[in-house]
């Protein structure tokens, strides 16, 4: 497979395309990207790079880090995290509050804000330094110590971020939240505000396709049955109240954030980062989105 040939067929078509969305401007900070912004990186199982474009430049990955957050939690809690929270699509927009209050403060699954938000209550009560070791899980599976937060997005979001301290308060009051609300949007905030380049973050999600362990020196990371579910929620999960349209487009599982990256991975093949900052209206990269349907198209070949 050619896949530097497809990534040069991908850049040149969507060159042309025509663009409607606006950048996320209810995080201040994120407003000021360059909307133009474009890159795409494959990393395959022969620990081979393919890209186009502005593919080692860093941005906002914002929700993408559910992910590795969900991945940590995994590993401190196995089974016994479902208890705090579910696993079915929601069919919501990302902060959406309205269903916590009829399932009794059990988020719809952890890639959504409110199930986010629960992982991080585990994560701050569990570990001693959670900000400290996220960076070092990151950077870990990366293979990239030169990952860090971008403190002026956290603080951006901070003092927007009404919504989040909402939902934790309320998953609070129905019982699902053990540790101080401060504290868990404080992890949560930072957690959003890592800043990686397309190749940073295939690289990190390629553990994703090589059932858990490092490319690189074969470092066990996670449970192939953990893997397994992950891959699971990205496929039914990751785009929020977009998860069926990317599924049915794409046919890859993945997972998107505001700041215009989407991450997917084909099993035993593949990871893939694209980051274009216009979004569409569900909050997902609309050329991100469209990049990757033209990748499987053009492959010809997805989970399905
Ligand atoms: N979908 C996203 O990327 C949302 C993340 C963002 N930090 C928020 O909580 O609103």
């Amino acid at each position: 497979m050619d896949y530097q040939q497809i990534l040069d067929t991908i850049y040149e078509e969507m060159s042309y395309r025509d663009v409607r969305g606006k950048v996320a401007s209810y995080i201040p900070e994120l407003a000021k990207v360059d909307h133009r912004k474009f890159g795409m990186h494959i990393y395959n199982g022969e620990k081979q790079h393919f890209c186009f474009g502005d593919s080692k430049e860093k941005f906002s990955i914002q929700s993408i880090s559910k992910v590795f957050t969900l991945s940590m939690a995994m590993r401190i809690m196995g089974e016994s995290l479902w208890d705090r929270v579910s696993v079915e699509p929601s069919g919501d927009p990302f902060n959406s509050l309205t269903q916590l209050e009829y399932e009794s403060g059990i988020p719809r699954n952890p890639f959504i804000n409110a199930g986010a938000l629960v992982i991080c209550d585990i994560l701050v009560d569990q570990l001693e330094d959670p900000k400290k070791e996220l960076l070092e899980f990151v950077r870990n599976i990366t293979g990239d110590e030169n990952i860090d937060y971008d403190r002026s997005v956290a603080s951006s979001e901070k003092s927007t971020g009404y919504r989040n301290v909402a939902l934790v308060n309320y998953i609070k009051a129905l019982g699902n939240i053990k540790c101080d609300v401060e504290d868990i949007v404080d992890f949560y905030f930072h957690q959003c505000s890592l800043a990686m380049s397309c190749k940073q973050l295939a690289q990190a999600f390629m553990i994703y396709a090589n059932r858990g362990r490092l490319l690189e020196s074969d470092e066990k990371i996670l449970k192939p049955k953990s893997v397994k579910r992950i891959n699971a929620l990205m496929q039914t999960c990751g785009f929020y109240d977009e998860a069926g349209e990317f599924s049915f487009q794409v046919g890859l599982p993945g997972k998107s954030g505001v700041g215009g990256g989407i991450v997917a991975i084909h099993p035993e093949q593949y990871s893939v980062a694209v980051w274009s900052p216009i979004l569409n209206k569900k909050g997902n990269s609309e050329l991100g989105m469209k990049a990757l349907e033209r990748l499987t198209t053009l492959t010809g070949l997805s989970v399905f």
